[in-house]
C-alpha cells in the first residue's frame, strides 16, 4: 500500500508500525466502540481547551484558528488515547504535533535515498528526536500497565494504551514499540481532523448571517438538559449536511488514495497496470464534478440537508464514502478512524457554535495551499471570535 512509500513508514514511524499493522483493528475495534462512552470525557475536555484557548472574548477578539483547533484536537484525542496528565501536557502536545509534520518532511527527504542509507540518515533527522521525546512522555504509563496497574475502580484501563497492549502481538508488547504506536496515531489524527474541520469552519466565519443561526438553531434543539451528548449529535442533519458540503469542497487534492502496483494488475474493464505503476483518485474533478453536482464549485452548506424525518431518506453524511466523495477514501480501506474524527469535529462545531460568533476579518479570507498533489487549508489566517451573551 502506497501510503507505507509515500510517509516511509517503516523509518519515520518505527518498523513495527511500517510491518504490523494491528493498530488499524485497533482503531476499527475498541476505538470505534468506545466513542459514545467517551463522549462526556471529550466534552469535557473540549470545554477546557476553548477556555484555555479563546476564553471568553467580550469585543470580537482575532484568533489563528488553525493552531487553536490542532491544540483541541490533539487534547481531545489524547484525552481518549492516553488520559488526563498527558493530554493537559502541553510540551506532550506540541511533541506530538510536531512529530506529524516532521514524518511528512523526513518522508520526502528520505525518498531520495537508496533503501539500505535511509534507516542511517533517519537518525539524524528531527523525526527521530520527536519519537524519542514521545516514548519518554510515554514510558511511565506504559510500564504501569505492562505492570498490570489498574484503574482507580480496580478494572482494567480504558485508553488506547490498554487497548494497543492488548492487540499487540509478543514482539511489540515493549515501552519503545508501544510508544511509536501511540505516537503514530497521534500522526494519523491531529492535522488530518483539524485540516478537515478548520476548512469547514472558514466556510462558516465567510458566511456567518447565512449559517449560524439556523445550525445553532439546531443544536440547541437536541440538547439534553442543557448538555451537548452523543444523542445531540447524532441529530444534527444541517450540521452533517454542511460538513459533508465542506469535505466535498475543500478535499480538492489532484491524487487521493494512493495505490502502487507491485505485481501487474488488471481492471475489470481490461485496463493493465505495469507493475512499479502509481495511481490515484483524482478527488478534485470527482468532488466537483458537474455531472454529480449542480453548481460544483459553490459552496452549499445545505445540499445534502435533508430532514431524519422524511420517510424513505438516508442522507448521506461525512461518514458515508463513495465514488464522488473520497474524503476518507473509498472501496476496501477507508479510514478506519472516520468515526472518530467525525465525532469529534461535531462535537467541537457545536461547543463552537453554541458559545461563539464567528467571523472573517473584513478584508481578509483563507488562501489554501497547496504541495505536490495536495491541497492545505491556510493554517496562519486569524478569525473574529465573540462570546455570545
Ligand atoms: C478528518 C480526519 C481524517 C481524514 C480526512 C482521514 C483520511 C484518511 C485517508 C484518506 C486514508 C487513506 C485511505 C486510502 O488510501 O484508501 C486514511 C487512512 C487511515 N486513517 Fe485516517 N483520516 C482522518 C482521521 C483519522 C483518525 C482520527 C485516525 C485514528 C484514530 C485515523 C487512522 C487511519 C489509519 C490507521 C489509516 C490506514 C488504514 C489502512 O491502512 O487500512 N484517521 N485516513
Amino acid at each position: 500500500m502506497s501510503i507505507m512509500k509515500q510517509q516511509q513508514i517503516p523509518f519515520t514511524m518505527g518498523y513495527g508500525v511500517g510491518h504490523r499493522t494491528y493498530h488499524t483493528a485497533v482503531v476499527r475495534g475498541p476505538i470505534t466502540q468506545n466513542i459514545i462512552p467517551k463522549t462526556p470525557v471529550m466534552l469535557d475536555e473540549a470545554l477546557r481547551a476553548f477556555d484555555d484557548l479563546i476564553g471568553s472574548p467580550v469585543e470580537e477578539t482575532p484568533i489563528a484558528l488553525y493552531s487553536a483547533i490542532a491544540m483541541t484536537v490533539a487534547r481531545v484525542a489524547n484525552r481518549v488515547y492516553v488520559g488526563t496528565e498527558l493530554c493537559r501536557n502541553e510540551e506532550f502536545l506540541r511533541n506530538a504535533t510536531d512529530y506529524a509534520e516532521a514524518v511528512v518532511i523526513s518522508a520526502e527527504v528520505l525518498r531520495n535515498f537508496p533503501e539500505w542509507m535511509k534507516g542511517f540518515l533517519v537518525r539524524l533527522l528531527p523525526v527521530t528526536s520527536y519519537r524519542r521525546q514521545g516514548r519518554r512522555f510515554l514510558a511511565p504509563l506504559i510500564q504501569d500497565r505492562l505492570d498490570g496497574k489498574l484503574d482507580a475502580n480496580g478494572e482494567k484501563h480504558k485508553d488506547l494504551i490498554q487497548w494497543l497492549i492488548d492487540a499487540a502481538p509478543p514482539v511489540e508488547k515493549t515501552i519503545p514499540q508501544l510508544a511509536e504506536r501511540v505516537m503514530a496515531l497521534n500522526v494519523a489524527s491531529i492535522h488530518t481532523t483539524t485540516m478537515t474541520f478548520t476548512a469547514a469552519l472558514y466556510h462558516l466565519a465567510a458566511e456567518p448571517t447565512k449559517y449560524t443561526l439556523t445550525l445553532r438553531e439546531e443544536v440547541m434543539a437536541n440538547l439534553e438538559q442543557g448538555e451537548i451528548t452523543a444523542t445531540t449529535l447524532s441529530k444534527l442533519p444541517k450540521m452533517e449536511s454542511f460538513l459533508r458540503e465542506s469535505g466535498r469542497f475543500d478535499s480538492s487534492g489532484l491524487m487521493s488514495m494512493q495505490r502502487n502496483a507491485r505485481k501487474e494488475f488488471k481492471f475489470s474493464d481490461g485496463t493493465v497496470l505495469p507493475p512499479g505503476s502509481k495511481i490515484g483518485s483524482p478527488s478534485l474533478f470527482l468532488h466537483r464534478d458537474p455531472e454529480v453536482f449542480e453548481d460544483p464549485e459553490v459552496f452549499d452548506g445545505l445540499r445534502f440537508y435533508q430532514p431524519y424525518s422524511e420517510p424513505g431518506t438516508k442522507p448521506k453524511t461525512m461518514l458515508n464514502t463513495d465514488v464522488n466523495f473520497h474524503l476518507f477514501g473509498h472501496g476496501r480501506h477507508p479510514c478506519p478512524g472516520r468515526f472518530l474524527a467525525v465525532h469529534e469535529i461535531k462535537l467541537m462545531f457545536a461547543i463552537l457554535l453554541l458559545r461563539y460568533d464567528i467571523r472573517l476579518k473584513p478584508g481578509t479570507k483563507p488562501q489554501p495551499f497547496y504541495i505536490g498533489t495536495m491541497s492545505l487549508p491556510d493554517t496562519k489566517l486569524e478569525v473574529l471570535f465573540k462570546a455570545r451573551k
